[in-house]
C-alpha cells in the first residue's frame, strides 16, 4: 500500500491580494511540507513580498485561504500567526538600532511567547534560552553586546534572522536574505539557513540571487504577475522556456545550469 502523503505545514488555496485594480497575488495555490526549503523567485513586482504579507497577516488576502497545520489563518492577526509558529524576516533590516544585539533578540523572544500574563522587568528562563539558542544558530554569540545600529550589513541580517528564530517558529519566511551581500557573505548566510533547516524549521525564502536560491531550495516556485509559472525542482528551472524568457534570460540561465552541474558533481 502507498505511504499516506504527509500533511502540509502551510497551504495557500487560490490566494488573491488586490490593491485596487491590481491583483498583486492572483489565485496562487501551493503546499509546503514539513522539512522543505521552498525558494520563491520571479521578476520585480511579481507579488512575492505581497505573498509574505498575506501569510504573515500584515496584509490579509482579498480572497482565498491560508492554512497552517490545517488551521485557517487567513484573517488571523500577525501576533496570533507568530504564536502559531510562523516568523519572518524583511527585505530591509528591522532592528532596534540603539539596543544591543542580545536585547534585540530578547525583545523578539519575549514577543514570541504565547502567554505573557505578567509583564514585568525580568525575563523568564525560557525567554533567555530562546534568545541564547537563536544567537548560537546564527553565529552572533560573540557579538551579543554590540549595538545593533553599528553592525555591518551581514550581521544586521543575521540579527534579524536571530530575532525571527527567537520566537521559536515552525516555519520561517525570509525575504531576500542575501541582497547586497558579497559571495563570501552569501555562503555564511547559506550555512546559517542550513542550520535553521537542520533544526527542523521549514523555510520559504524569496531571493533574486539564483545561486543561493537553487543551492538551498528543495523546491522552487517562480511567480510572474501574481501567478505561479513554475513549481518544481531547482534543476528544472533552466530548462523551462517560460522561466528563461520572463525571468532568467539566456545568460543567467547558462550560468545557473553550470552552478547546478557543479553542485551535482560535489
Ligand atoms: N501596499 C501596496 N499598495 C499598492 N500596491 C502595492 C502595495 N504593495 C505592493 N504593491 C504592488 O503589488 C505588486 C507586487 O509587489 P511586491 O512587492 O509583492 O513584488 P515583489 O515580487 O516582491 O517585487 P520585488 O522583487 O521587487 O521585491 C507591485 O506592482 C507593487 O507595486
Amino acid at each position: 500500500m502507498a505511504e499516506p502523503a504527509a500533511a502540509p505545514l502551510l497551504e495557500c488555496r487560490e490566494v488573491t491580494k488586490r490593491f485596487g485594480a491590481l491583483a498583486a497575488v492572483d489565485g496562487l495555490s501551493f503546499r509546503l511540507l514539513p522539512g522543505e526549503i521552498l525558494g520563491i523567485g520571479g521578476p520585480n513586482g511579481a507579488g512575492k513580498t505581497t505573498l509574505f504579507e498575506v501569510v504573515s497577516g500584515l496584509n490579509p488576502a482579498t480572497s482565498g485561504s491560508v492554512l497552517f497545520e490545517g488551521a485557517d489563518i487567513t484573517r488571523a492577526s500577525p501576533e496570533a500567526i507568530c504564536h502559531a509558529g510562523i516568523a519572518r524576516t524583511f527585505q530591509l533590516n528591522a532592528a532596534f538600532d540603539s539596543l544591543t544585539v542580545r536585547d534585540n533578540v530578547r525583545v523578539a523572544a519575549y514577543f514570541g511567547r504565547d502567554r505573557r500574563w505578567w509583564p514585568g522587568l525580568r525575563l523568564g528562563g525560557a525567554t533567555e534560552a530562546a534568545a541564547d539558542e537563536a544567537l548560537e544558530t546564527v553565529g552572533l554569540v560573540g557579538k551579543d553586546r554590540s549595538i545593533a545600529g553599528a553592525l555591518p550589513v551581514l550581521d544586521r541580517k543575521l540579527l534579524m534572522l536571530a530575532g525571527a528564530l527567537a520566537t521559536r517558529p515552525k516555519l520561517l519566511l525570509m525575504d531576500e536574505p542575501v541582497g547586497g551581500l558579497s559571495p563570501g557573505e552569501i555562503d555564511l548566510m547559506q550555512a546559517a539557513v542550513r542550520r535553521v533547516a537542520a533544526a527542523g524549521v521549514a523555510v520559504v525564502l524569496i531571493e533574486h540571487v539564483m545561486r543561493f536560491l537553487v543551492q538551498l531550495s528543495t523546491r522552487v516556485l517562480i511567480m510572474h504577475h501574481g501567478e505561479s509559472i513554475y513549481e518544481g525542482p531547482p534543476e528544472g528551472l533552466v530548462e523551462d522556456r517560460t522561466v528563461v524568457d520572463v525571468y532568467l534570460g539566456e545568460g543567467a540561465s547558462r550560468r545557473l545550469a553550470a552552478t547546478l552541474e557543479e553542485q551535482a558533481r560535489a
